[in-house]
């Protein structure tokens, strides 16, 4: 049985497992940094965090084998003013010559600082032992942040933007880093990657705020800009086909392309709406449709969604759910729901007992 709840205090040992397998900004594998993470993250789930704060971080739980398979995060607002983001914007500039009767466009790159920025989505990680399922476990874990963003609105910014990974080198580092950033830093590229996320006060002292062509670099540096990497390519699959689309700016350290979508527009959170349980049904097949349900409780356990078969009753919905104990609804609680297109569900629904690769 899967189960996607908030992250619990008690969890940090299979957060760091989880982290190690991609040690991003978001979501460093790092203990100290993990445990103040899942602190902020209970904190805002609470909503003892102004709004613009915080920071929810989500599990995915293979309920019976006791394990956390996956993890997926919303912030709120990523760039302030106490902590603006900064990007490349993508440019073209034409330039032309009467003279030689010579026509070029030109890419440039420009550097921009946000600080009233928009809801951000990111830390997707599935245990590499569960990727690939049947159940499409990669998709449950990115779509359930919206649903708990479709059901507070006003908690969150008008557009929603992923920050996608690029291509790095087998030893972590970035090409684009080691013709740009190092060169106006003397950083490594990991160690400007963490400062950055305190302070970028050291870019805009040190990058260039001209323009720069990317004609200067060399071509299998130009050719990764704004491309996404291998293993995150099922995310931008997936974040396309609900809106995302990419906005032109990149990761100024490793090019790696932001993905935008405004919150109105996201298909998914058209799809999401608060509800009543109105009980259970035994089979699948008196169901009307499959949706995801969510429960949202005050105290230590205050998010809770799993998959389910749904029929309307004047009163709300009946649910057929995989595991009675999944969520433990009680009739006529308030829940959420995001009801799931044909497509969608047929896959998440393939297979109900989650097993990891060996085990399939
Ligand atoms: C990204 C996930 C979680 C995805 O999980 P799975 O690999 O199990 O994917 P899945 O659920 O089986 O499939 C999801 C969709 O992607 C498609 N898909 C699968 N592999 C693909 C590939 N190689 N190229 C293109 N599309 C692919 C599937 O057909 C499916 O779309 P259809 O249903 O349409 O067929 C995982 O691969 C992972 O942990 N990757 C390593 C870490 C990583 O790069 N994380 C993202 C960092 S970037 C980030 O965190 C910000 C973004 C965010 O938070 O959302």
């Amino acid at each position: 049985m899967i189960v996607l709840r908030d992250v619990h205090t008690d969890d940090l040992d299979q957060l760091e497992r989880l982290a190690h397998h991609l040690n991003t900004l978001n979501l460093p594998a790092s203990r100290d940094k993990l445990a103040a993470i899942i602190e902020e993250s209970r904190l805002s789930f609470a909503g003892a965090l102004p709004h613009h704060e915080r920071q929810y971080v989500f599990v995915m739980e293979d309920v019976e084998a006791d394990r956390l398979i996956g993890t997926s995060m919303i912030i709120a607002q990523h760039g302030s003013f106490e902590r603006p983001t900064v990007y490349f914007e993508v440019r073209q500039e034409q330039k032309y010559s009467q003279t030689l009767a010579k026509y070029f466009v030109h890419q440039v790159l420009q550097l921009t600082f946000n600080y009233d920025g928009p809801t951000e989505i990111g830390g997707l990680i599935l245990d590499p032992a569960y990727q690939g399922h049947p159940m499409k476990l990669g998709k449950l874990l990115s779509f359930m942040r919206f649903l708990f963003i479709g059901a507070h609105r006003d908690w969150f910014r008008e557009a929603i933007i992923a920050e996608l990974l690029p291509e790095l080198n087998p030893d972590g580092t970035s090409d684009l880093w080691e013709c740009l950033g190092a060169n106006f830093t003397g950083l490594e590229y990991r160690e400007a990657d963490q400062l950055s996320r305190q302070n970028v006060e050291f870019i805009r002292s040190l990058f260039p705020q001209t323009p720069i062509y990317t004609a200067l670099l060399p071509e299998h540096v130009r050719e990764k800009i704004g491309v996404v990497g291998g293993p995150t390519r099922p995310v931008e699959k997936m974040l396309r086909a609900i809106g995302f689309e990419w906005d032109r700016s990149i990761d100024p350290f490793d090019g790696g392309p932001t993905f935008v979508c405004p919150t109105e527009s996201c298909r998914l959170i058209q799809r999401t709406h608060p509800a009543i349980y109105a009980g259970s049904f035994a089979s699948r097949e008196q169901a009307e449709g499959e949706l995801l349900v969510s429960v949202e409780r005050p105290g230590d356990r205050a998010f809770a969604a799993t998959l389910a078969s749904y029929r309307r009753v004047p009163r709300g919905y009946e649910l057929c759910l995989p595991d009675a104990r999944a969520l433990g609804l009680k009739p006529d609680e308030a829940i959420g729901v995001m009801i799931l297109s044909g497509h969608e569900i047929e896959d998440l629904w393939r297979g109900q007992r989650v097993q990891p690769a060996e085990a399939r």
